[in-house]
C-alpha cells in the first residue's frame, strides 16, 4: 500500500507509507557506470539497511538521496528520486532545505571545531529555525536527548565538541542532524570508527530514532544490518540485486548472489 498518511507511529512500517523512492537510477563517474538503474521505496519509520561488497555502490546510492553527489564534479545521475512524490533533481529545488529535510551522518563522526552547543544550533540558525536564546536552549536540549547525549554532556555545553569520545561525537552528529527536524536520515557506515560499546549505544538510538524518522544506512557489518534494519537492500557490481524484510533476506534469499556475500563467500 502507497498511502501517503504522515505521523504515523512506529509500526507504520507494516503499512509500508512510501517516504521516498528511487526509479531508475544510475550513477555515472565520468563514463564510468556505478550504478545500473536502482529501483527501491524507503518506507516512513523504517530502517533500510543497505549491503554489499566494498565498491558496490552503496555510498553511492546513500549519496544520490539528499544530492551529495552534487558535490562531485566528474558524478551524473540519472532516473528519478522522489521525497513525498517530488522529484528531488528539480532543478527549481533548493538542495539547502533538501539537506535541512534529508540529513546525514558520516562515517567518521565530524563535528565542527565549536562547542557541543555551537554544533547543535548550527543548522537550525542556517535554516532560521530560532531567534531567540530560549528557543535555541530548547533545540539544544531536545536534539542532545534524542541523541542519547544529554545526561552525558548537559554540564558542559560549551567546551569543544572534539573534546568528547568518538562515540559521544557521532551522537553529537546525530543530535546536530536531528535539531533541523529532518525527514529522513542517512547513515553511511555510523560506527565504523566506534568501539563495540559506543556502536551498541548508536544501534540503539537507530532503533529509538526510527519512531521518529526514516533511515537509511549503509552498513559492511551485516550482524548490524540484521540488528537495526526492517529491511535489506542487497547491492553488488552496482545492481540493486535484492530488497526484503531483513530477516528473509539473511535467512532465505532469493538471489545466488545475496546467497554467496550472507554466507561470506565474497565481499
Ligand atoms: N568520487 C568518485 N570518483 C570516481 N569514482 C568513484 C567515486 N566514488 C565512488 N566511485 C566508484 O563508484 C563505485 C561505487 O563506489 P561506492 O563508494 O559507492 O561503493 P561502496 O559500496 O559504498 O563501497 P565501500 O563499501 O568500499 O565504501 C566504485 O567503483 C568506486 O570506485
Amino acid at each position: 500500500m502507497d498511502s501517503m498518511t504522515l505521523n504515523k507511529p512506529a509500526q507504520a512500517a507494516v503499512a509500508q507509507t512510501v517516504k521516498m523512492s528511487a526509479r531508475d537510477v544510475k550513477v555515472f563517474y565520468g563514463a564510468k557506470r556505478a550504478l545500473h538503474g536502482v529501483n527501491v521505496d524507503l518506507y516512513q519509520n523504517e530502517v533500510l539497511a543497505m549491503i554489499g561488497p566494498s565498491g558496490c555502490g552503496k555510498s553511492t546510492f546513500l549519496r544520490t538521496l539528499n544530492r551529495m553527489n552534487d558535490t562531485i564534479d566528474i558524478c551524473r545521475v540519472e532516473g528519478k528520486i522522489l521525497l513525498d512524490g517530488e522529484d528531488i533533481y528539480d532543478p527549481k529545488l533548493d538542495v539547502v532545505q533538501l539537506r535541512a529535510r534529508v540529513g546525514m551522518v558520516f562515517q567518521k563522526p565530524n563535528p565542527f571545531p565549536k562547542s557541543i552547543y555551537e554544533n547543535v544550533i548550527y543548522g537550525p540558525k542556517l535554516h532560521g529555525l530560532a531567534t531567540r536564546k530560549d528557543e535555541f536552549d530548547a533545540i539544544v536540549e531536545t536534539s542532545l536527548k534524542r541523541a542519547g547525549l544529554w545526561n552525558e554532556v548537559k554540564d558542559r555545553l560549551h567546551e569543544p565538541g572534539t573534546g568528547l569520545s568518538g562515540g559521544q561525537q557521532q551522537r553529537l552528529c546525530i543530535a546536530r542532524a536531528v535539531a533541523v527536524s529532518p525527514e529522513v536520515i542517512l547513515m553511511d557506515e555510523p560506527c565504523s570508527a566506534l568501539d563495540p560499546i559506543a556502536t551498541a549505544h548508536i544501534e540503539e538510538l537507530i532503533d529509538e530514532l526510527r519512531e521518529s524518522f526514516t533511515i537509511a544506512i549503509v552498513t559492511h557489518n551485516m550482524q548490524q544490518a540484521a540488528r537495526v534494519s526492517q529491511r535489506t537492500a542487497f547491492f553488488h557490481l552496482g545492481d540493486l540485486v535484492e530488497v526484503g524484510d531483513t530477516e528473509e533476506i539473511f535467512t532465505n534469499p532469493r538471489d545466488e548472489r545475496t546467497q554467496g556475500y550472507i554466507t561470506g563467500r565474497y565481499g
